[in-house]
């Protein structure tokens, strides 16, 4: 088959208009500068940044804590269900202009009941953006439930429980302040949203060791890793990931941006590939770290001297490993096949 190209500017083109599918966002990580001081100055609530340059310049981050202390202090502007809805179809018509068909999304509930919102408002704002978007621009969605590892776990059974009653989650995640906070903390709460029939995905292998995938694998039952980067420490646990098809949503901006590799020159994806690992690219906090998919996918690939064929195997796992239904994911596959095909033609 002949390859499809190889300067930087046609791979940006030619990734631009993929077909793409985001399975490692949190909502929360889309919100702008532009939309923090807004919403700051509409709800009252006071913030160390009075402008959008001063919000921007404070996004350096040393590790993933220094990097959660900024994530929730934007958070905590947002109040009002309102301002989900904003910050989510906002997200959304980024999704449109990106041509990204699916999306799931996740969303830190705790942090929002901790500053006084009530769940219903919060979901209720995200819920009512994913089913506009749907209904006018044809993106699919899901809506994937945090837990905050940092936190007390006691509390999150009766959440999962609470916000499942709401209606719209498809799944329960794990994220947060990884180290000291293994997956195994959260067994109960995986035990039960497993019985309910939701899926599972916790980061994992992002800052911490490959002892916490394997606990994510073997005590919380996941089907995908989120980060996992770390996996590659160990041969044992790179066979399992492959043997079980397990995917890991990589996100090559957020570990520069949080120093997991020094430079994307040095980032692991190649390797995770060459592995046989079934990786895939997304953009984790896109408003922070820099970028949304396509940047995320054009820089990556061209750093690692990767090519357009490597963007479509990207797009091919990352529909593998998307919580749609066989339905969804044939016709995403099949967009992708008619893309690939048509600019071989134009060579
Ligand atoms: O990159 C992340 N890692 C862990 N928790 C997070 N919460 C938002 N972004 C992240
Ligand atoms: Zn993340």
């Amino acid at each position: 088959m002949e390859t499809i190209t190889n300067t930087k500017g046609m791979l940006a083109d030619f990734v631009e208009e993929l077909p793409k599918v985001e399975l490692h966002l949190h909502i929360e990580g889309t919100l702008e500068p532009e939309l923090l001081i807004a919403l700051a100055q509409r709800n009252g609530v006071d913030i160390p940044y009075k402008t959008i340059e001063a919000a921007r310049a404070a996004y350096q981050f040393e590790d993933l804590q220094s990097f959660l202390n900024v994530y929730y202090l934007g958070a905590s502007v947002l109040r009002e269900e309102r301002d989900f809805y904003e910050l989510t179809l906002a997200y959304m018509s980024r999704c449109k202009a990106q041509q990204i068909r699916h999306t799931e999304l996740f969303f830190d509930p705790q942090t929002h009941l901790a500053n006084g919102v009530a769940l219903a408002a919060v979901m209720g704002g995200i819920n009512a953006a994913l089913r506009d978007a749907e209904r006018d621009w044809h993106i699919s969605s899901a809506l994937i439930l945090c837990i905050e590892r940092d936190r007390d776990p006691q509390p999150a059974v009766a959440l999962l429980e609470r916000a499942c009653a709401l209606g719209g989650i498809a799944g329960i995640g794990l994220d947060s302040a990884e180290l000291g906070n293994p997956p195994e903390k959260f067994q109960e709460v995986f035990k039960v949203a497993k019985s309910m029939g939701l899926h599972r995905v916790a980061h994992a292998g992002e800052e911490g060791p490959p002892a916490y995938i394997w606990q994510a694998l073997d005590v919380l039952d996941v089907e995908r890793i989120d980060h996992g980067v770390r996996c590659l420490e160990d041969p044992a646990l790179v066979r399992r990931l492959v043997d079980d098809r397990i995917p890991l949503t990589v996100c090559p901006f957020s570990n520069v941006a949080l120093k997991v590799f020094s430079r994307l020159s040095e980032h692991n994806l190649g390797r995770l590939l060459k592995a046989g690992l079934l990786a895939t690219i997304h953009s984790d906090d896109p408003a922070y770290f820099g970028g949304y998919l396509s940047e995320n996918i054009i820089e990556t690939l061209s750093d690692l001297d990767l090519t357009a064929e490597d963007a479509l195997l990207l797009e091919r796992n990352a529909v593998e490993a998307a919580f749609c239904t066989d339905q969804r994911k044939q016709s995403l596959l099949r967009d992708l096949d008619q893309y690939g095909a048509s600019y071989r033609n134009l060579l």
